[in-house]
């Protein structure tokens, strides 16, 4: 709702009270109008100041309103009726004016700030466009390069920089709504004329295409395939060169097409599903609301790799004190700078100090001993991490949890090295780990709640958004990027190149295909794990591991010392080791076709549509068996993880999202055809639960959770 009340005896206040961010709903809507239609028909009312109850202004339209029927009144004709109005009217913002919450600032006359409030357009993060005339005033207001750049990244400002940018009028350290207030009392009864933004000139640009092409091929090359960073530019062209009414009319045509596409529904199940992760639950029947986690003051990170690096300089950043070990003294050294380094960059970019004094160094793990938590990075070999945790255990005090920064050994195993396996997790860092947004949780057989709600606790302290999953090879990431990656390798043997799959996969939005990926990462990353599995035997029939298809492609680039970047040829050739640049490389063409030659295989053409198919329903198959199988509680969680951690297209909202939209029944069909003609490929045998899902009609995915319970109570 929206309250009315009267303050000063003259200043009509209108506060927003939408918990928990007072989000523009349609009773907010019509409270808003009431409110100012009462205020402006009270005589002693001279001027009104709007604010938001809790200190925060709004964070913009209901989001859960939008795959509803509209009711209550729009938001534009309510944000005139505020411009229209005779009497001043001030936006007190405070926390946040986030979307329709800083369009409805600007509909006011004036704008006070609170020194710690943010203010953005954020839609185009939702498949939308600042609609409520965000997209007309703000050029009007602060110039189109300011205005398209705030648009079309939906970045937010600090009120600092709202200020300068001219979005806003003031801002204070002290009580907002009194700052406003009195400011409201200073101009009452003054021209508003000049106040109204809608009837600013949009202020001229002498090199006005220049600016829009530039800006469209700005937003083109990052947008990977999003349509709503276009639509934003467009809008504000319209701002740029037509009058504010027409203007508003290609703000309208163009929300219309954002407003019930794909995209927008995909983007906005990405928003809920990130904040959904955070209500985790365990088969056991233990969840995030009744396991308390213990607080974390002081970490400790052994192995000061790259992995360990970052993960000292996130827990830094985020005011804890850590012990970061490496028993190589020279590496320590190097670990030391680089660390250093890291922590005053991004003090440099945030403008604080950095914090340096955070971290203490040592090469004696025995300097653990009261720590309230460790995270183990060293290198992923088993043994290795195994001594490790032999040693933590004697030496941290009871109770210490234990952790390991593992891309998918088994935690249990490792659980198994310590008297208190109960306190052991997995936290899956993502490289770089500083900078990374997502983080496995992963939790084993014996892990307790509390040491899951713990390292969820400190994911999110240290700035992540943490996925809780279960114990498994690969984990959920990993393992479902398994059948992806088989599935690119066996179209290079049955014809495919490396950059015609890479050029499918990266059309469809991914940052980079299979193939530019793995040689980023390394090839004898998964040479390693496949040797450690087994699959690595000389002697074996090359193409058929333990029963199944296997392409030992990758294995045979590694043994030619081609692992990608780092080496300076991998799937693809670089001018010099550590070059990013990727080239087609003429002696890997000719060594597939070598390959082919020599094993019997026929070359044929393979179409985008193959490609894509079997790459990606491969995944996708392999996220039922998961949600089958308990690893993941819902396709939220799988989703999460693609979208920060794999790269997805955003846009695609994450593989199980995309398996919904493109329709269950249609990826079974095209899995059980795929299979049909690889009967040797089991990743391609469409699992039961998809099965189920399909034979229950397709449910929408908010509904999978009751099909997968069912599955679940029947085993
Ligand atoms: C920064 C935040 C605000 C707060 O962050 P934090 O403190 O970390 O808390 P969170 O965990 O993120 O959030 C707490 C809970 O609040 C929920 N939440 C947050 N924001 C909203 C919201 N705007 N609406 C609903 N719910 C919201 C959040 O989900 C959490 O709850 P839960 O855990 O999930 O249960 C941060 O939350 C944030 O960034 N929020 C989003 C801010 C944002 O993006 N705002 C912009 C919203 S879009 C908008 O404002 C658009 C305006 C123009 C609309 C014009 C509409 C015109 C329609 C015309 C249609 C024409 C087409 C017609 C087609 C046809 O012809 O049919």
């Amino acid at each position: 709702m929206a309250q009315y009340t009267r303050i000063s005896g003259s200043v009509g206040l209108i506060t927003l009270k939408n918990p928990p961010v007072n989000a523009l709903s349609a009773v907010v809507r019509q409270g808003i109008v009431d409110s100012v239609e009462r205020a402006l028909g009270e005589p002693e009312v001279k001027c009104l100041v709007i604010c938001g109850q809790s200190g925060k202004f709004c964070g913009g339209a209901d989001i859960r309103e939008f795959g509803k029927k509209m009711t209550g009144p729009p938001l534009i004709p309510v944000f005139h009726a505020i411009e229209a109005a005779a009497k001043p009217v001030v936006a007190a913002i405070e926390g946040i004016a986030l979307g329709g919450g800083l369009e409805l600032a600007l509909g006011c006359h004036y704008r006070i700030a609170h020194s710690k409030a943010k203010l953005g357009l954020p839609e185009v993060t939702l498949g939308l466009l600042p609609a409520a005339a965000g997209s007309q005033r703000l050029p009007r207001l602060i110039g189109v390069p300011a205005a398209l750049d705030l648009i079309t990244t939906g970045r937010h400002v600090t009120a600092a920089e709202a200020l300068q940018l001219g979005i806003v009028d003031q801002v204070t350290d002290h009580n907002t709504v009194d700052a406003a207030v009195k400011f409201a009392l200073s101009v009452a009864g003054q021209s508003l004329d000049a106040r109204r933004i809608s009837t600013f000139p949009c202020p001229r640009l002498s090199n006005l295409d220049a600016v829009f092409e530039a800006a469209m091929q700005k937003v083109r090359q990052a947008a990977r395939g999003a349509i709503a960073p276009i639509a934003c530019v467009q809008a504000v062209r319209a701002a740029a060169t037509l009058p504010y009414a027409q203007g508003l009319e290609r703000e309208k045509e163009l929300m219309a097409t954002l407003f019930t596409s794909g995209q927008a529904r995909a983007l906005q199940y990405s928003f809920f599903a990130q904040r959904a992760v955070g209500r985790w639950s365990m088969p056991s029947g233990a969840r995030w609301d009744t396991s308390k986690p213990k607080p974390i003051r002081k970490a400790a990170v052994i192995g000061l790799g790259t992995m360990g690096r970052g993960i000292t300089v996130g827990l830094a950043q985020a005011g804890l004190s850590v012990v970061a070990v490496e028993t190589q003294e020279k590496q320590l050294m190097e670990a030391k700078q680089a660390v250093s380094g890291m922590l005053e960059r991004g003090a440099k970019k945030r403008g604080v100090s950095p914090p340096l004094g955070n971290i203490s160094y040592s090469s004696n793990i025995k300097t653990v001993g009261d720590v309230d938590l460790v995270i183990e990075a060293v290198f992923e070999d088993m043994a290795l991490k195994k001594e490790v945790f032999q040693q933590l255990s004697a030496v941290c005090r009871p109770g210490t949890f234990l952790c390991t920064n593992t891309s998918g050994l088994d935690i249990d195993d490792l659980a198994s090295q310590t008297p208190n396996p109960e306190l052991v997790v997995g936290m899956h860092f993502f490289a770089p780990a500083h900078v990374m947004k997502l983080l496995e949780v992963v939790y084993g057989p014996r892990s307790s709640p509390q040491a899951v709600a713990t390292a969820m606790q400190l994911g999110k302290v240290i700035g992540k958004v943490s996925v809780a999953v279960g114990n498994c090879q690969g984990f959920v990431g990993n393992r479902m990027l398994s059948p992806y990656l088989s599935q690119a390798n066996f179209l290079l043997e049955e014809g495919a190149t490396p950059e015609f799959v890479d050029q499918v996969l990266e059309e469809f939005g991914f940052a980079m295909g299979a193939f530019r990926m793995s040689d980023l990462s390394g090839l004898d990353v998964g040479w390693r794990v496949r040797k450690a599995a087994g699959l690595v035997v000389p002697g074996q029939p090359a193409r058929m591991r333990q029963g199944c298809r296997y392409s030992p492609l990758g294995d045979l680039l590694c043994e030619q010392g081609r692992f990608g970047q780092k080496t300076g040829s991998g799937w693809y050739q670089y001018d010099k080791p550590g070059s990013r640049v990727a080239k087609p490389d003429p002696w890997l063409h000719s060594f597939l076709e070598e390959y082919r030659t020599r094993h019997g295989l026929v070359a044929r053409r393979i179409d985008h549509q193959e490609v894509l198919e079997r790459c990606l329903y491969s995944l996708i198959n392999e996220g039922f068996r998961i949600l089958e199988e308990g690893i993941a509680a819902g396709p939220e969680d799988i989703d999460v993880i693609y979208v920060l951690g794999y790269s997805w297209p955003r846009h695609r909202g994450g593989p199980m999202f995309y398996a919904d939209m493109v329709g269950l029944t249609r990826v079974l069909e095209r899995l059980e055809f795929y299979h049909q003609a690889h009967p040797d490929v089991p990743s391609l045998q469409p699992c039961n639960l998809l099965r189920k899902l399909v034979a229950s009609g397709s449910p929408p995915i908010h509904r999978w959770r009751e099909v997968i319970k069912k599955v679940h109570s029947q085993l």
